[in-house]
């Protein structure tokens, strides 16, 4: 059987007339991830990093394996560690969002835009089943999709159409040893309970690479139906500064089904989050869109017009701004050393005398992103736009995120 071209994959990756100067690469010593590392590394700059969650004894050494692996060929590598769950909750799932929040950190601290993750057509044939499952509708059985945008950084997966044991075979011939986590093979992990069902499921003829196709046109039927909500949005919802702004009676209007899968984005988008909100808290919003507090952005409502904004009290705190990315920004402007990215908050505000002169409304401009020296507020792009700065949002246009797979 001849296996997938992993080099077209590989090539394919990045338009080649704007690929990112350096690919971030999230490596964690699995064969998936360290196949995606030899294989990028191939046809782009990369740099590599791994997070030890400290959860297992041996999780040390095998990032210390990594960062050998790098050394040997000349890959910066980093390694970042956690500082841990929370007593109560999914560990999985809280040590799977620490990672992408601590490798997004990593990557705009080093101004990296792209990072690749090394999901296997196998991982999507698990995520299938795992989602039947559940019941979930059509947008969770398109399956993990092949580029996203969270914490300031576009992800990709570009071997999702590869079985696992083509990246394997790639390692092996190129003589390269990998890490079998314990935890793979732990009952206790749905995840590994679906990978043993389904290799029951071969006698019917359902393999991985055969699901990971069912995912595919499934994914493409989501795709059409995003188009239409798209053609939606850009006639009703508007983007401002930031804020994505739309008629409460256009929201009223549109059926329930569609009012879900806008909400969702939208509060996806505006707090520059990885996940939409919980299905609970979003069927309560989607029964009366009105003014409420969730997921980290605030909805107000003024003259028969909502407004989705970011929640002040949960935006990032102040961070230095050599990178120029803070919470769900992109700033550009004249750095000089000590300038910090915050919130402009409410001392902020109380520094510029004409902000209500200006379009956005207080709990907006609360939430946006300032610079400061100390106590000194040095600009302040959206509440006093004539500055030398300018902030825009680091995940892109929200109309192109409804459409982009
Ligand atoms: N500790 C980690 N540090 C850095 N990246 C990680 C880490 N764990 C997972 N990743 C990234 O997330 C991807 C998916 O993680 P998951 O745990 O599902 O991996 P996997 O299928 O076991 O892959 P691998 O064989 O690479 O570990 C990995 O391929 C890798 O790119």
């Amino acid at each position: 059987m001849s296996g997938p071209d992993l080099d077209a994959l590989a090539r394919a990756a990045f338009d080649p007339d704007a690929a990112p100067a350096c690919v971030g690469v999230a490596v964690s010593g699995g064969s998936d991830s360290l196949a995606t590392l030899s294989l990028l590394a191939r046809h782009y700059r990369v740099a590599a990093v791994t997070v030890d969650h400290g959860l297992r004894p041996e999780a040390a050494q095998e990032a210390a394996g990594v960062a050998a692996y790098c050394g040997a060929r000349g890959i910066p590598h980093e390694i970042l560690r956690w500082e841990g769950p929370a007593p109560a909750g999914n560990l999985m799932d809280q040590a799977r969002r620490a990672r992408l929040s601590l490798i997004g950190g990593w990557a705009r601290g080093r101004g990296i835009t792209d990072v690749a993750l090394g999901h296997t057509a196998d991982d999507q044939a698990e995520t299938f089943l795992m989602r039947l499952g559940r019941r979930a509708g059509l947008e969770g059985l398109a399956g993990m999709r092949r580029r996203f945008v969270a914490e300031g950084v576009l992800w990709h997966r570009p071997f999702l159409t590869a079985p696992r044991a083509a990246l394997r075979a790639h390692l092996t011939a190129e003589g390269i040893a990998w890490v079998e986590d314990p935890s793979n093979s732990d009952p206790r992990f749905a995840r590994v309970r679906a990978r043993a069902a389904l290799a029951g499921l071969g006698a019917v003829g359902i393999t991985a690479e055969g699901l990971a196709e069912v995912t595919a046109h499934l994914a493409a039927a989501e795709a059409l139906i995003a188009e239409d909500l798209y053609r939606w949005a850009a006639q009703n919802l508007r983007e401002e500064a930031g804020d994505l702004v739309v008629a409460g009676a256009a929201l009223a209007a549109l059926a329930p089904e569609r009012r879900r899968r806008l909400l969702n984005a939208a509060l996806r988008w505006v707090a520059g989050a990885a996940y939409g909100p919980r299905a609970a808290a979003l069927a309560r919003i989607v029964a009366a869109p009105g003014p409420a507090t969730l997921h980290g952005c605030r909805i107000t409502a003024a003259r028969g017009l909502l407004r989705i904004t970011r929640e002040a009290a949960a935006s990032a705190p102040r961070a230095p701004a050599a990178a120029g990315l803070w919470d769900r920004w992109r700033l550009a402007g004249p750095a000089a050393p000590g300038l910090e990215i915050g919130p402009l908050g409410a001392a902020g505000l109380a520094r510029i005398t004409d902000w209500r002169a200006g379009p956005l409304p207080r709990p907006s401009l609360l939430a946006s992103p300032a610079i400061w020296a100390g106590e000194t507020l040095i600009a302040a792009p959206l509440a006093r736009p004539e500055g030398d700065w300018r902030a825009t949002p680091a995940c892109g246009s929200f109309h192109a995120t409804l459409i982009r797979r």
